[in-house]
């Protein structure tokens, strides 16, 4: 099939080499042109596992090119995803919906055969609505279709989760758009992955509703950190055991500093505002409430660090991790960013070192200090935080050797309980995490 992807970001860009590795011929239309550059020179612009492999084997081999002509996208394919971005409104009500609009409202008038219009950016329940109206009202030719395939793919993993996700969902209203789908998702729907067809209300919901049950179990097992630390009992054991019961499950529930990045945190935040609008008052509870959860765990994190250090820092603390989790080079909405701006509030200086988030973190906050090893950071300092769960820095071996004859306290807080806890006890560190007991070498 000829499709084009709409917006070449985090989501967009790997859907689009995704849509090439499945045999078809993609245009990626991206309006920022250094992005669209790199992207056609074989460069992915952000860290993402396995992402630059296929872009290469694509763009190499002509099935995916970019553009930031969007006429040239309309007159090419026969399917357009929308993936722009979906940022959280200014005065937190909602989401600024203005680039999925306005990409659809350029498209349209641009199609002079049948088409199909498929979102995959997120959308709160009423959205899909106003974009049939757009559509309704600019379609030059009859047959403009509008379907709603919500994504879900987690960043760091979204090549995998793109060619193997768990399932597909389409809201939509024709059976020529419904054909369409079957076509373009043939290869994934032929291993047996689940296709739920649906409307588009339902597909919207279903989106919303997803990011709100992933954020309340984490909210879920960060409160119960609160509750082991009055009780002197062990988070990471009971995430482990409730973890165990089949109707719980493990996944989704390491306890920490709570969620962050480009989408839980704006997600959560635009659909507890819209269930508030529609009056459904027991989702805004429960919603407001995983929320408030949330917003607590940075003084959680700052407070362990300075009953760690017993009393407020005011020299360099080292932060091993920036990106708002491992995987990544995305500092959107970063917990570990948030923690060095608590820390520097209370006057102490961060020293932030992170194996592949560092460039983005300094042109957010270009005030901190950056080091280009975990060992350049550890350096001089008072304590050091793990606060990005990067394997490199939890599971390396050498690490807490290496950094103990380089701090002035070696003393660890792991706001990620991420970090197992023996190799840095043997090199006579104190290990501090959220909801477990500080334990001493
Ligand atoms: N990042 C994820 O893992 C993920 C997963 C699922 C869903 N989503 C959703 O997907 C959407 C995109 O998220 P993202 O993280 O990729 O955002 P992003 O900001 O990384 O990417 C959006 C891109 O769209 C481009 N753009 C905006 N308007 C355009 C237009 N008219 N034409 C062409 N390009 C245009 C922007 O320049 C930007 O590069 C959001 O709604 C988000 O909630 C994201
Ligand atoms: O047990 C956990 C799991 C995650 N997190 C944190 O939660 C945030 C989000 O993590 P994750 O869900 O892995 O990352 P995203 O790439 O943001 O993906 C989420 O957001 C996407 C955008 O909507 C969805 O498509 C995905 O399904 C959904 O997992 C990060 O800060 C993580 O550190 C925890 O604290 N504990």
């Amino acid at each position: 099939m000829r499709v084009s992807v709409i917006g070449c970001g985090h989501l967009g860009a790997p859907h689009a080499a995704a849509m090439a590795e499945l045999g078809h011929e993609v245009i990626g239309v991206e309006l920022d042109p250094d992005k669209c550059r790199a992207l056609s020179a074989g460069t992915a612009p952000f860290y993402e596992a396995d992402f630059e492999e296929l872009l290469v084997r694509h763009t190499s081999s002509g099935r995916l090119r970019f553009t930031t002509d969007l006429a040239e996208a309309a007159s090419f394919a026969d399917l357009h995803f929308i993936a722009v971005g979906t940022p959280l409104r200014e005065d937190g009500r909602g989401y600024d919906v203005s680039q999925v609009i306005g990409a659809v409202r350029s498209l349209v008038p641009l199609l002079h055969r049948p088409a199909t219009i498929v979102g995959k950016s997120t959308v709160t329940v009423g959205t899909v609505a106003r974009i049939q109206e757009v559509i309704d009202a600019g379609a030059q030719v009859p047959g403009v279709d509008l379907v709603w395939n919500p994504e879900f793919l987690r960043e760091g993993y979204a090549v995998q989760d793109s060619l193997f996700p768990d399932r597909i969902v389409a809201g939509l209203t024709s059976p020529r758009a419904r054909a369409a789908i079957e076509e373009v998702y043939a290869q994934i729907l032929d291993r047996g992955v689940a296709l739920i067809l649906t409307d588009p209300p339902t597909a919207e919901v279903i989106k919303s509703a997803a990011n709100a049950f992933l954020t309340t179990k984490i909210s879920f097992i960060n409160a119960m950190a609160e509750v082991c630390e009055f009780v002197g009992a062990d988070v990471n054991t009971v995430a482990h055991a409730i973890g165990l019961d089949k109707r719980i499950g493990p996944g989704g529930m390491r306890p920490g500093i709570g969620y962050g990045g480009g989408c839980l945190p704006k997600d959560v935040a635009a659909f507890t505002h819209r269930v508030g609008e529609l009056g459904a008052q027991h989702a805004h509870g429960l919603l407001a409430a995983v929320e408030s959860v949330n917003a607590g765990r940075p003084l959680a994190a700052v407070e362990l660090i300075e009953k760690a250090h017993g009393g407020p820092i005011s020299g360099r603390v080292a932060l091993l991790g920036a990106a708002f989790k491992a995987g990544t080079s995305d500092v959107r909405d970063s917990p570990a960013l948030r923690l060095a701006v608590r820390l520097a509030e209370r006057g102490a200086v961060p020293v932030i070192y992170d194996p592949e988030a560092l460039a983005a973190a300094r042109a957010l906050h270009p005030e901190f200090t950056y080091a280009d090893t975990a060992e350049q950071a550890v350096s001089g300092a008072e304590l050091v935080v793990l606060a990005t769960e990067w394997p490199e820095l939890t599971a390396d071996p050498k690490l807490p050797e290496d950094a103990a004859g380089l701090v002035r306290r070696r003393v660890l807080v792991d706001v990620r309980n991420a970090v197992e806890p023996g190799p840095w006890l043997a090199a006579g560190w104190e290990v501090w995490q959220l909801g477990r007991k500080p334990q001493r070498p």
